[in-house]
Parts: C-alpha cells; sequence; structure tokens
C-alpha cells in the first residue's frame, strides 16, 4: 500500500526486504509482495538479500542454516537500490528491535541508512503499551518517526475508534492511514487510504 501510494507521484519506487524469515508454498511472501507493489523491477539479491527458510527470529534462523548476517551486505543492496529508483521503503522484519545477528538488531538497519520510520501498529488489544514503546525505542535510537499507520488485523477488536484516538493523542506525529480488516486485500485500491505528503515536504524542506 505504501509503494502504490508513493507511485501516484513518483516514477520510481522499490520496496526492499533485507531479511525474510520464512517460506509459505516454496516462496517468500513478503518479498512477493514488494515485487509486485513496486514499479521498479530488480533482482531478489537486492530485494531480498537474505532469504531465510525458517519462520522464526532471523539471528536463529541465519544460525541454523550457518550464515550470519552482515550489514555491509544490506548496505550495498540499499545504494543499488538508491541508484534505481526514487524511493525505497524497507520493510523490517518481525518489529523495531528484533536481532539480526549476535551484535545488531533491525532497528541497526534503520540506523545505518538514517531513513525516517513508518510505525505499523497491528491493531488489537495490547497495541497501545506496544506502539508507545517503539515510538520509545525509535526516538532513542536517534531516529525520526515519520508517521505511523493504524493496521486493523483483528476483525474482532473492541473499542477500535477509541484505541487509534488514544495513540493519536500520545504519538507527535501523524496518522498516515488507517487499513480495515481485510483477508484479500487489493493493495491497489487499499493506497487510496494512505496519505503520504508529508514527504514531499519534507523532501522540499530539506533543500
Ligand atoms: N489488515 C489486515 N486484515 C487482515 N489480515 C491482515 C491484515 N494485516 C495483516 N494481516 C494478516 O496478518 C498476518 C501477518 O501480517 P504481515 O505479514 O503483514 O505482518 P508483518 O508485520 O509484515 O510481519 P513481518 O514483520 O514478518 O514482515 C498475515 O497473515 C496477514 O495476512
Ligand atoms: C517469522 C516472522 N514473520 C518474522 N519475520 C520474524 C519474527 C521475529 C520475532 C522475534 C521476537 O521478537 O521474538
Ligand atoms: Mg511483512
Amino acid at each position: 500500500m505504501l509503494l502504490h501510494a508513493l507511485s501516484k507521484n513518483h516514477n520510481k519506487v522499490v520496496g526492499m526486504k533485507p531479511i525474510a524469515a520464512g517460506k509459505e508454498n516454496g516462496k517468500w511472501l513478503d518479498v512477493e509482495l514488494l515485487r509486485t507493489a513496486g514499479s521498479v523491477q530488480v533482482t531478489d539479491e537486492l530485494l531480498n538479500p537474505y532469504a531465510l527458510e525458517q519462520a522464526i527470529a532471523p539471528h536463529i534462523a541465519a544460525q541454523s542454516q550457518g550464515i550470519e548476517i552482515d550489514m555491509s551486505t544490506i548496505e550495498n543492496a540499499f545504494h543499488a537500490l538508491g541508484e534505481l529508483a526514487d524511493y525505497v521503503i524497507v520493510e523490517g522484519a518481525g518489529g523495531f528491535m528484533v536481532p539480526v545477528n549476535a551484535t545488531q538488531d533491525t532497528s541497526d538497519i534503520a540506523r545505518l541508512f538514517d531513513l525516517p520510520v513508518i510505525l505499523v501498529v497491528g491493531m488489537r488489544l495490547g497495541c497501545i503499551n506496544h506502539a508507545l514503546l517503539t515510538v520509545q525505542a525509535i526516538r532513542s535510537a536517534g531516529l525520526q518517526l515519520f508517521g505511523w499507520v493504524a493496521n486493523c488485523i483483528d476483525p474482532e477488536m473492541r473499542a477500535v475508534k477509541e484505541n487509534i484516538a488514544a495513540l493519536r493523542f500520545r504519538i507527535e506525529q501523524p496518522l498516515l492511514g488507517t487499513v480495515p480488516y481485510d483477508s484479500a486485500p487489493d493493495f491497489q485500491a487499499l493506497s487510496r487510504l494512505i496519505d503520504l505528503s508529508g514527504l514531499d515536504s519534507r523532501r522540499r524542506d530539506s533543500r
């Protein structure tokens, strides 16, 4: 949805999944989704430098395959994608502070490139605490939270509106959109719910 939303104003957008853990039917789903949503075709080596077999924490999945995740491999791929596209959206794995090797975690990927962070909050009981802790972690990593997305992953959740309001009140950065529960999403159509106009003003500000 983010890639489709960006494509409206920018020709060349690409997704990156530095580390994918877990195959489904022989494929890494996030990698397939990102490849389809991007407007620039790139190799899997750039889009997804680390494709791990098991759907478990990446440092454990990597270790079980005798692989060590090396940030310089991710860095090279990211820079190569940056040459090919106007925007690269980098998807994390499992959250903001998930270990990728003995000393580094997913927040280090964002730090390596000083990326503005988009926090996707899976709306369910416990998400307020989870989201606010993540906002604090983003700040203490020295990164900028660009905005957040409310993703309605639980069709049974009670007081969804009130929960979103509670987060809006407590998170300074904008809510970029609310994604409804949808078991067969049309990402292109749903992208109308995402507002990334702040990215362009951010670009203007930095000139
Ligand atoms: N809005 C939604 N409506 C219905 N199901 C959803 C929604 N968002 C996510 N899901 C389902 O929840 C599961 C986990 O979602 P998803 O894979 O997008 O999480 P993720 O945060 O990208 O995970 P990872 O960090 O591993 O990439 C998937 O089965 C997905 O289909
Ligand atoms: C496999 C899964 N979909 C994610 N890619 C990895 C989740 C790792 C979570 C690690 C943890 O916080 O305990
Ligand atoms: Mg994902």
